[in-house]
């Protein structure tokens, strides 16, 4: 069963169109949006969150049209990491991890709640940063806190726009094994080609606002990426570099 069904939809913002005729993610299905720079990775990420609402066309959650969903049904349903977070002001992490549970408490936490909380806060390796400020944590660390967050919602959709950027090597691992391991349907943006195997089953190309292609992880290859990237790859044991 299709968990997001896309058809015809038709967005602007400022001169950009994003035009997808067709798009669908069946339920635990992991995707990755790929494309250069400007392709609308964001902007699709922001359409299927519902927090940009000015499009044409079908977007149905579960069969719904996402305009017919209350802000808090949604929220139950769809957890989203933007590109950059800038939200919270003076809560410290613990706090900001532990407002994900909002939507499913209305903010009446019991101990269940602060159970994941600080379970979330553990597997991704900032619960010795709990009583910090979230505005004065690296980009590193914010972003963690914001993953957390965002796990912490425990929605049957995922959205993350560059999970594993400002990522060190070892809590990108972290960061991975975490996702690979979700139960979930997961649409994520990333510019890391490499990181997707054993991660996400298909990947999306985007192009100038539209779906160049739908490709299974396992048919990824160079001239795809190529004709994407409009750079020459090189693949070495399944990996692709530039020179
Ligand atoms: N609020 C806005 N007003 C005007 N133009 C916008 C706005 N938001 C995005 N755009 C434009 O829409 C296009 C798509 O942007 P989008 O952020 O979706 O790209 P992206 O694929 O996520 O890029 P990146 O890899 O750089 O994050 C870009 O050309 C951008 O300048």
């Amino acid at each position: 069963m299709n968990i997001i069904d896309i058809k015809n939809l038709n967005a602007k913002v400022g001169d950009f169109t994003l035009k997808i005729d067709s798009l669908t993610v069946s339920k635990r299905e992991k995707i990755a949006l790929l494309g250069e720079n400007g392709a609308g990775k964001s902007t699709l990420l922001d359409i299927i969150s519902g927090v940009n609402k000015n499009f044409t066309g079908e977007l149905k959650i579960l069969n719904k049209q996402v305009s017919n969903y209350k802000p808090i049904e949604l929220a139950n349903l769809i957890s989203y990491l933007p590109q950059f977070s800038e939200i919270i002001f003076g809560f410290n992490v613990f706090d900001t991890v532990l407002f994900g549970r909002y939507p499913k408490t209305l903010g009446k936490f019991d101990n269940y709640d602060l159970e994941k909380t600080e379970l979330w806060l553990k597997k991704l390796d900032i619960y010795h940063l709990k009583n910090r400020k979230f505005n004065e944590l690296s980009g590193g660390e914010k972003k963690r806190v914001m993953l957390a967050r965002v796990l912490n919602q425990d929605t049957d959709i995922i959205l993350l726009d560059e999970p594993f950027s400002m990522l060190d090597v070892k809590h990108t691992k972290t960061v991975k094994e975490i996702l690979a391991d979700e139960k979930k349907s997961v649409i994520l943006s990333s510019h890391d080609i490499n990181i997707l195997k054993g991660l996400v089953d298909e990947i999306v190309f985007l192009k100038k606002g539209e779906i160049l292609c739908k490709v299974n992880i396992n048919d990824l290859n160079k001239e795809i990426l190529n004709e994407v990237f409009e750079v020459d790859f090189k693949c070495i044991n399944g990996f692709y570099f530039i020179d």
